[in-house]
């Protein structure tokens, strides 16, 4: 296994890139470190797959550079990189057995067949696939076919990485839970660098210990689900991450102090982007609807939409042309209530051209706790 670096990447399809929209990649700096468990997570058309073909060397980046443990892999082919790559749909030999396409990784390197046989039997007790070594592949369920795949990449010891580009696409919703679990248990076990690329929240949450989130070829954060789901860097990090996600409010901002429709915000603290920002960019302030209170006081609103998802009822309110959703455990209003919605101060953040703009402020905090 090895730390992956990616310095100063950018990357065009075109042959003559002149303005950053010209670009799949704009420009990545990223550290993946030996035997951690990533995802790389974005809506379609983010540059995941154009990152991930760089890392195996399907790619040749326009600018900068790809290092395995320091060493230049930039301009090395796909088969020297000693990678190994899951892909949506499985790849495996239809005529073989179970055995011999998970075998097949090994002996393609000469490896002793006593080792092939030990690591076979390893991967395949971890993949609950030990009871159907002696059959042919062909007849076998599309996620028993994934498994395989899924073992043929995990078969080897001595790859750099082992990249999963969407590994759930063809596996039934009721089975995807079970292998999602499945494949967090083998990174444990296994203790491979492992990069699962996808668009759902859920899968990326289930399975890394640090989530790459990337938007529009850039990445706009990395950190733990909790980090993500607590303090988004970002806007976009706040929609994409969530059910709902973050509320994001237009508003001004006036001598320090944000207004949203006429009334004073309290933000979780200071102000952090310069002053010239907060008065030409775009502020905006984000708040989760886990943190937006339904209550006597704070901002008038009007109920527009309940659904109860189960563990909680989401309640969706208009104050003007703003969309808030609030999240409450207890009683709901009803659709066409007049109620009223509170924020809670240590969770309101402001966020200037989609970048957060406030700081904590320590004391405020510690009251929220204590109150
Ligand atoms: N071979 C190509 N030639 C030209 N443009 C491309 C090519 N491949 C991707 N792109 C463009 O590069 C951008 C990033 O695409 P990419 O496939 O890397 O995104 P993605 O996040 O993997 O999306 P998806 O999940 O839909 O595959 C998109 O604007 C896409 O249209």
């Amino acid at each position: 296994m090895a730390k992956i670096t990616l310095s100063n990447l950018r990357h065009s399809y075109l042959p003559n890139p002149s303005s950053d929209d010209d670009y799949a990649l704009k420009e990545i700096d990223l550290d993946w470190n030996d035997g951690g468990a990533y995802a790389l997570l974005g809506p379609s058309g983010c540059g995941k797959s154009t990152l991930l073909n760089i890392i195996s060397g399907l790619l040749v980046p326009s600018e900068g550079q790809i290092l395995f443990d320091g060493a230049n892999v930039t301009d090395l082919p796909p088969d020297q990189r000693n990678i190994a790559q899951v892909f949506q749909f499985p790849v495996i030999y239809d005529t073989m057995s179970v055995y011999d396409n998970l075998a097949f990784p090994l002996r393609n390197r000469g490896r002793d067949e006593s080792v092939v046989n030990e690591r076979v039997m390893a991967i395949a007790e971890m993949l609950e696939l030990t009871e159907m070594l002696d059959q042919k592949a062909a007849g076998l369920s599309p996620d028993n076919k994934q498994k395989i795949s899924m073992g043929r990449g995990l078969v080897r010891e001595d790859v750099n990485v082992v990249m999963f580009d969407e590994p759930l696409t063809v596996i039934d919703p009721h089975l995807k839970w079970k292998l999602r679990s499945k494949l967090k248990e083998l990174h444990q076990r296994v203790k491979a660098t492992m990069i699962y690329v996808t668009h759902d929240q859920t899968e990326a949450l289930t399975f890394a210990d640090q989530v790459v989130v990337m938007q529009e070829g850039e990445v706009v954060q990395i950190g733990t689900p909790v980090e993500l789901f607590d303090r988004p860097a970002h806007t976009f990090v706040g929609h994409f991450i969530g059910s709902p996600g973050m509320n994001v409010l237009t508003c001004e901002v006036t001598d320090g102090t944000a207004m949203f429709e006429g009334h004073a915000v309290t933000l979780e603290g200071p102000i952090t982007g310069n002053a010239h920002a907060a008065s030409t960019g775009r502020t905006e302030i984000g708040i989760r609807p886990e943190f937006v209170s339904i209550g006597k006081t704070g901002l008038p609103a009007t109920v527009t939409k309940v659904s109860d998802v189960g563990r909680h009822v989401v309640v969706e309110c208009h104050i003007g042309e703003h969309r808030i959703n609030a999240i409450t455990e207890g009683a709901a209003p009803a659709k066409g209530d007049a109620v009223h919605l509170e924020f809670a101060p240590d969770q309101t953040r402001l966020y200037i051209d989609g970048w957060v703009a406030t700081e904590p402020t320590p004391a405020l905090q510690a009251t929220e706790k204590e109150g």
